[in-house]
């Protein structure tokens, strides 16, 4: 997603009103980059000394025919040149530390927004905008508070002096060169109106090509097993094509601009020169004087054409601001209440009362996706969730962790309202394992621990050995070893140990887990819920059950129909009084019957080399793609 910026904001003022929300990432270091911008000036200011002492020369000395004199005035040229050399380092010196320093602490904080943010706001955006955001943007920050800022102040204020001083020495002159660089203001406000809207577009289409490479190597798999690598290569390329268009327009817009920056003034510096010429013919300008003016005229050429990337600059920047700000600035609706209440010892039970859910993105005349869902799950008990696909047993069980928060009713937790614990308290008391096992670049100690860092090694092993991940122990450096991306690849049903194994070890009131077996082979599904059997006898765990054998771990079985929960009971008093699961069970036994008799077929391919399969397959899907 990439939002619009409104019209209203497209001006100077608003641009400068977006790079003035930089401000509290700025004032830790502003003494330096004050002192920074300080450097800047007076090295322009010294470059603007030199045609005042080549003026003393031509003048003096060289008038006066005077050889002796010209040595002084040639040792304070090169006094001139160093100093301003130093003050250009100065300024690099002191600006580049506070922009890194900015352009982290800003980091942290869009960081820290987007784990603080709830799911919802992640359903919305796309990953590629968010990281070009944290990335792109924030670099463009930086290097305008190390460069473009303090440039565009110093050279404005070069500008002002050298006009002054121009002013000083020649009224008429400096008139002449003022008024015939004066169009160039027309030139710079229509660039600035047309600049803002494309730099926006490209700094979005950027973002879409991160989302469009983050998703391709993320799901880079099925892209292969369907041999669909060149439809993406074509997709991206259409996407890099029109960064790249968007990029030449901004380009030619650029050079647009530096073309009238550049004629103008030497249009100007033409007339000016008959004009000089005329004026010391006629003995109303000294020499001197005519050469300093040019000389000076030349020096405030850089800051006349520099006005144009600088400009540039500043809109990408101010660009660069909004867009952090959209997503620091979007609202945390899921937070801590102000005054929370604690559970000191959690017994577990758990109530859904008459609860209501529905995504942001439902349409009006949709009814609630959860409508009225009544629950109570008593402390210890084991309660499978069932339902066709698609009536809200997923969201159901997101609810009493808040990764979403209801929009009607109440989750209670032990009587409390999970809306009245805090959220860390909240989820030290509610654990969740997903179908969707990920893990993190990080140990599988790590990993595990990640509910319970400081949790001990026997709770530890415990919690592999219900997950019956005990394969961890076999890894090269056993659970030290270094998985997800960057590390050791996991199968799918290693992955789904590890993540129940990680909400077991949280050893929490209540557990939920949502179809967190079903990468499991039969046998090994059968090892963990006898495992689990053991855990569950303490813990009050809600389970989304998508096979039979899952539902025979229960105590009680919810049927989920409608957005309600339409039952409750044991396995065989339902099947023996609902008609809905009866059909419910018997679809869930026929995907299971299909599952079998693919683990069998696997089973019986252990004997092929299903490597060398694998190999001529992505072989085949190279050729393909390279033809
Ligand atoms: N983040 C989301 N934003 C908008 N709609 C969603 C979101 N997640 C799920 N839905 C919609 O809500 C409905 C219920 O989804 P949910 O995953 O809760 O069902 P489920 O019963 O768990 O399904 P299954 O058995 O297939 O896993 C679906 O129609 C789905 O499209």
């Amino acid at each position: 997603m990439a939002p619009t910026p409104s019209p209203e904001t497209t001006d100077t003022v608003g641009h400068l009103r977006a790079l003035g929300r930089l401000l509290p990432f700025l004032r830790p270091v502003l003494p330096r980059l004050i002192l920074g911008t300080i450097a800047a000036l007076i090295s322009a200011l010294l470059s603007l000394a030199t045609p005042i002492a080549m003026r003393a020369l031509v003048d003096g000395p060289l008038a006066e025919s005077d050889a002796s004199a010209v040595w002084p005035v040639a040792l304070a040229i090169l006094a001139l040149a160093l100093g301003e050399a130093f003050f250009v380092y100065m300024r690099r010196f002191l600006v580049t530390l506070p922009s890194t320093q900015i352009e982290a602490s800003m980091r942290r904080s869009l960081y820290g927004q987007l784990q603080a943010l709830p799911v919802a706001f992640h359903d919305r955006w796309q990953s590629g905008q968010l990281l070009s955001r944290a990335v792109q943007d924030l670099g463009m920050i930086r290097r305008f508070i190390a460069f473009g800022a303090p440039l565009l102040a110093v050279n404005a204020i070069t500008l002002v002096v050298g006009i002054v001083i121009l002013f000083f020495w020649s009224p008429l002159l400096a008139g002449a060169f003022v008024v015939l660089s004066a169009p160039i203001v027309f030139v710079a406000l229509r660039f600035e109106r047309r600049y803002f809207t494309i730099s926006r577009s490209a700094q979005d289409q950027a973002g879409d090509l991160a989302t469009t490479v983050e998703q391709s190597i993320h799901g880079i798999r099925v892209l292969k097993a369907f041999g669909r690598g060149r439809h993406a290569l074509e997709g991206f390329t259409d996407q890099a094509s029109t960064l790249r268009e968007t990029e030449i327009d901004k380009a030619r817009m650029d050079g647009h601009l530096w073309m009238w920056l550049t004629i103008v003034p030497y249009v100007s510096y033409a007339v000016c020169l008959f004009l000089g010429v005329w004026l010391a013919a006629t003995g109303q300008l000294s020499v001197g004087t005519l050469f300093a003016f040019f000389a000076v005229a030349m020096v405030l050429n850089w800051p006349i054409e520099s006005i144009g990337f600088l400009f540039a600059f500043l809109i990408d920047a101010s660009n660069a601001s909004r867009r952090f700000h959209e997503i620091v600035d979007s609202e945390n609706t899921i937070v801590d209440p102000e005054e929370p209440k604690t559970i000191a010892v959690p017994r577990g039970r758990l109530e859904f009362e008459d609860v209501h859910f529905r995504y942001q993105d439902a349409q009006p005349h949709e009814r609630d996706l959860v409508d009225g869902a009544t629950l109570t799950l008593e402390p210890g008990e084991t309660m499978a969730l069932i339902g066709i696909t698609g009536s809200g047993k997923t969201t159901l069980t997101a609810l009493p962790a808040r990764l979403y928060d209801v929009t009607g009713g109440r989750v209670l937790l032990d009587g409390v309202d999970v809306r009245d614990l805090t959220l860390a308290e909240l989820r030290t008391h509610v654990a969740m394992a997903f179908e969707d096992a990920t893990l993190f670049s990080a140990t599988v100690r790590e990993n595990v621990l990640m509910g319970a860092p400081d949790a001990s090694e026997e709770a530890l092993d415990r919690a592999l050995a219900i997950a019956q991940a005990g394969f961890a122990r076999d890894l090269p450096k056993g659970l030290d070893t270094e998985i997800g991306e960057e590390g050791l690849s996991l199968s799918g049903g290693q992955r789904q140990r590890l993540a129940l194994a990680r909400a077991v070890a949280a050893d929490p009131a209540v557990l939920v887990l949502d179809d967190p077996l079903s990468a499991l082979d039969v046998e090994t599904e059968a090892q963990v819920e006898e495992a689990l059997r053991g855990v569950l006898d303490r813990t009050t765990a809600l389970i989304v059950a998508h096979r039979p054998s899952t539902v025979q771990l229960a105590d009680r079985v919810a049927l989920m129909r409608d957005g309600r929960i339409a039952d409750v009971g044991t396995h065989s008093e339902l099947l023996a009084r609902s008609e809905h699961y009866r059909y419910v069970i018997s679809s869930l036994e026929e995907a299971e019957l299909d599952r079998k008799s693919i683990d069998a077929v696997t089973g019986s391919m252990q004997t092929i080399d299903v490597d060398a399969l694998e190999r001529q397959l992505e072989q085949e899907q190279d050729e393909e793609v390279s033809r």
